[in-house]
């Protein structure tokens, strides 16, 4: 399905009737409740790439074996599991070598994917501007080019060629330059789309810019609809948005553009992330951040170091911010993780078992006084859902960017002539 694009040579991950096994192996020193929270995670991917998870397994390891990730013994339960149980992928959590992900198939005879390979193809899915296909292409033929091995038979097959027969290192070698070609083509493209972009980005010198960021699934694409009253696809699912998408707003009589960027996530390669580069751009030349949070999220707080430190690994760093609490109707003081649970020893081959955690939080408004006195950069609780406080969070963002306009162009009024600043969409 990621041959979305009759070019992409890559794996096929969503179909009906897929069914997947997923499989972590956190360090021996991870607590129960973090490696949880990975797997939920890494489900909610699975379910967003169309493909249904269907068991979990686990193994606490000092480090992943080098060979196939996982211990031998467990190696050898996930593959009378996934024979027994007709699973066609197994998924893992981190990362696997190019060897790695060798060995792992012909292992277990079944398709192999890793987190990295797993989030390219739901933006895959997702990218529908020209330059979102063509950052997500680049993204997946850089991650496909060391990966390339004689499994790869589908770019003989597709280019007319060698079909079914076992490839052998010529044809790796004729692989490896045809996905290099298509590399350096795909990188010359998005050359020319950055300059369009400049020159686009340009255009707009004098109106101040506001970038809406944060954890993928958050609300940031509910909010863009809210604050612009735009059309943008909001979902719950991951990654629903891709592309970046622009709009002029005007709160207040205060004018300025808001975009709407791809959500974060952890383990995110930066290799990867910067394929996104235009998309990116949009956060790195905002002069104001509205780091949006899902505070009913019971690992909100690690969200929020995610995005931090991917800010900060995309080089847009000391921005003024807004940290914009969403989903407090949905918060709970009492979450019920009713959810496979793992039962994890050092050195022990484990199996799961479904038992029922509950985290007491503090309540909505201890975390309000907590965090309004914690941070400094302003803070807002609302609710994009319900509408709640969403008119001072409309005040608010008004208000700095008014004070952003003062700042930038002394003098100026901002609410001059704004016929050029047309809604856009790139
Ligand atoms: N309960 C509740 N749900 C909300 C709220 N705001 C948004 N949602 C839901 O959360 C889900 C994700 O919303 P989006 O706006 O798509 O989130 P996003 O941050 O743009 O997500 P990505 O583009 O996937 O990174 C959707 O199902 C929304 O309806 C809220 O205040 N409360
Ligand atoms: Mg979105």
């Amino acid at each position: 399905m990621l041959a979305k694009g009759n070019k992409t040579p890559t794996y096929e991950t969503a179909h009906e009737a897929e069914k997947a096994v997923l499989v972590a192996v956190p360090d021996k020193r991870e607590d129960d409740a973090r490696i949880t929270e990975s797997l939920d995670e890494l489900a909610f991917l699975t379910e967003t790439a169309g493909t249904v998870p269907i068991k979990r397994f686990v193994q606490k390891l000092e480090k992943p074996d080098i060979r196939t990730f996982v211990g031998s013994g467990k190696l050898e339960e996930i593959r009378a599991y996934v024979q027994h149980a007709g699973a066609t992928t197994v998924i893992f959590d981190d990362d696997l070598s190019p060897s790695q992900l060798r060995n792992l198939e012909k292992e277990l005879k079944v398709k192999i994917l890793d987190r990295t390979l797993l989030i390219l193809d739901i933006f895959a899915l997702r990218a529908k501007t020209a330059t979102a296909r063509t950052q997500v292409e680049l993204a997946q033929y850089q991650y496909l080019l060391p990966r390339l091995t004689g499994l790869w038979t589908h770019l003989e097959r597709q280019r007319g060629g060698v079909g079914m027969r076992g490839p052998g290192e010529r044809e790796i070698e004729t692989d490896r330059r045809v996905v290099r070609d298509r590399i350096s083509l795909l990188k010359e493209q998005l050359k020319d789309f950055d300059k369009q972009s400049q020159t686009q980005r340009k255009s707009r010198t004098g109106i101040v810019r506001v970038a809406l960021v944060g954890y993928t699934n958050v609300g940031k694409s509910t909010l863009m609809n809210l604050l612009s009253r735009a059309d943008v696809f909001a979902e719950n699912k991951l990654f629903a948005t891709v592309d970046s998408t622009v709009r002029k707003v005007v709160l207040e009589n205060v004018p300025f553009l808001l975009s709407d960027t791809v959500g974060f996530i952890r383990k995110l390669p930066t290799r990867l992330i910067e394929s996104f580069k235009s998309t990116l751009d949009e956060i790195r030349e905002a002069d104001l951040l509205l780091h949006v949070v899902d505070i009913s999220h019971p690992m909100f707080e690690e969200h929020i170091q995610v995005v931090n430190d991917t800010l900060k690994d995309i080089g847009a760093v000391d921005k003024r911010t807004i940290l914009v609490f969403n989903k407090i109707d949905q918060y709970s003081t009492d979450v019920d993780i009713a959810q496979h649970l793992h039962e994890v020893e050092p050195d022990h081959d484990e199996d799961l078992v479904m038992r029922e955690e509950h985290q007491h939080r503090p309540s909505l408004e201890q975390l309000k006084s907590s965090y309004m006195a914690r941070m400094h950069d302003p803070v807002i609780f609302v609710s994009a859902q319900e509408r709640v406080n969403i008119d001072e969070l409309r005040d608010m963002v008004a208000r700095h960017v008014r004070t952003l306009y003062e700042q930038q162009y002394p003098g100026q009024a901002p609410f001059a002539d704004l016929s050029a600043y047309t809604a856009e969409t790139e």
